[in-house]
């Protein structure tokens, strides 16, 4: 029997079910067979391509128009793009070589993978990631006094985000079959506390190619470059770190459930080239490739950003799927936060002069914002369809 998509998986029972049974079978809690019949995948028959944008053509002033066109364009088809960049800074602050003891990553999703389940709590992805990391932010402070202690000495972007549970522990995990050992979950997500030694100098470099991208968004919707950069400024950054090993029934199991951002602008990087994230568009689900050599980082339109350019650009769905021939998938994504004056609002220079346009959605106070995300997630309601005008 099919499983209701929204039964929640706790880690303990994850133990049990996945290491005490040997029949080989799935347990019927963590199948998920009827998300994967929800729309159809596009095939490797039909020729796709992520929009690549390129960001040495986006600053040299020859193709910056150009490229900044398509970037737009790609924002507002897609909500999602390769963003090709040769310079190494932002993936190697994060994927750093596992030769480099200051940081590595590597190791750290590694034990992560393989270390026996801990009993700090799961939650499946299909309840949503967001409630999940906000209940274990709340049990971390119950438990420890409060975040700030542990926290010392992390960066201010970093702690703001920690404290706030934005980038608090992640765990959701789906079993692939008992039997599998280590890869018997289709999707580990840890958190950036353990790699925060690491993670300033990834969080600059990724600020920066941010601010690059607002500052071609920003002449692309035709608003100052500081309306937008502006809104991003200072803001809040966190990250996840998925960890998607191997799973013998991919088309039974999901990594990551269907979901939009809640941020403003996702910015993902792939530690290897194992397939997985999934984009729906027009109805059908298109497989990334991750970009080759780790040359790029895909980036993505968050609901925050959908709301900020009133809509122009979109907030898509998207989801991971297992892989089931390689050695599994690691990914970081670093989350950027925005807002106007404490808003989530439509960027009022959108809303004045010549061009003005209608706002298409609410404003409303950003901790309004996140409380309603929160429970239109509990509830599987469409969120950014309840903030429309
Ligand atoms: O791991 C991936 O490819 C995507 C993860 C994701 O969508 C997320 O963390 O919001
Ligand atoms: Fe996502």
């Amino acid at each position: 029997m099919e499983a209701a998509s929204n039964k929640i998986v706790h880690r303990d029972g994850i133990t049990d079910d996945a290491f005490t049974s040997d029949s080989g079978d799935i347990p019927e809690k963590y199948i998920r067979t009827n998300e994967h019949r929800a729309s159809a995948v596009v095939g490797e028959d039909e020729p796709h391509e992520l929009p690549v944008v390129d960001m040495a053509r986006l600053l040299d002033p020859e193709s910056s128009a150009s490229e900044t066109s398509k970037l737009g364009s790609a924002c507002r088809d897609w909500g999602f793009f390769q963003a090709r960049t040769t310079a190494p800074a932002v993936t190697c602050r994060i994927f750093q070589s596992p030769d480099d003891d200051s940081f590595n990553l590597f190791a750290l999703v590694s034990a992560a993978a393989h270390k026996p389940w801990s009993r700090r709590g799961c939650d499946a992805a299909d309840e949503g990631q967001h409630r999940a990391v906000l209940r274990l932010a709340t049990r971390r402070q119950e438990r420890r006094g409060g975040p700030r202690r542990r926290l010392r000495g992390l960066r201010p972007p970093l702690q703001q985000a920690v404290e706030a549970g934005l980038g608090g522990e992640r765990d959701t995990h789906h079993p692939a079959g008992p039997g599998q050992e280590h890869g018997a979950l289709a999707n580990k997500s840890t958190n950036v506390q353990g790699c925060a030694r690491g993670v300033p100098g990834a969080s600059a470099a990724v600020t920066k190619l941010v601010a690059r991208l607002l500052g071609a968004m920003a002449a692309d919707r035709g608003v100052g470059r500081e309306a937008l950069v502006g809104a991003f400024a200072g803001k809040r950054q966190s990250v996840a770190i998925h960890h998607y090993p191997p799973c013998r029934h991919p088309g039974k199991v999901i990594g990551n459930t269907a979901h939009t951002d809640g941020l403003a602008l996702a910015v993902l990087l792939h530690a290897d080239d194992t397939p997985g994230l999934q984009v729906l568009r027009g109805g059908r689900w298109f497989p990334v490739r991750p970009p080759p050599g780790g040359a790029g980082l895909v980036v993505n339109v968050g609901d925050i950003l959908h709301i900020l350019t009133n809509g122009a650009y979109r907030s898509v769905e998207h989801r991971v799927v297992a892989d089931a021939a390689r050695r599994g998938r690691t990914t970081a994504v670093v989350f950027q936060d925005a807002s106007v004056g404490g808003l989530v609002a439509p960027l009022p220079d959108l809303l004045r002069g010549g061009a003005a346009e209608a706002a298409r959605y609410k404003s409303i106070p950003r901790l309004e914002y996140l409380k309603v995300r929160f429970s239109a997630l509990a509830k599987r309601t469409g969120f950014l369809e309840s903030l429309k005008l």
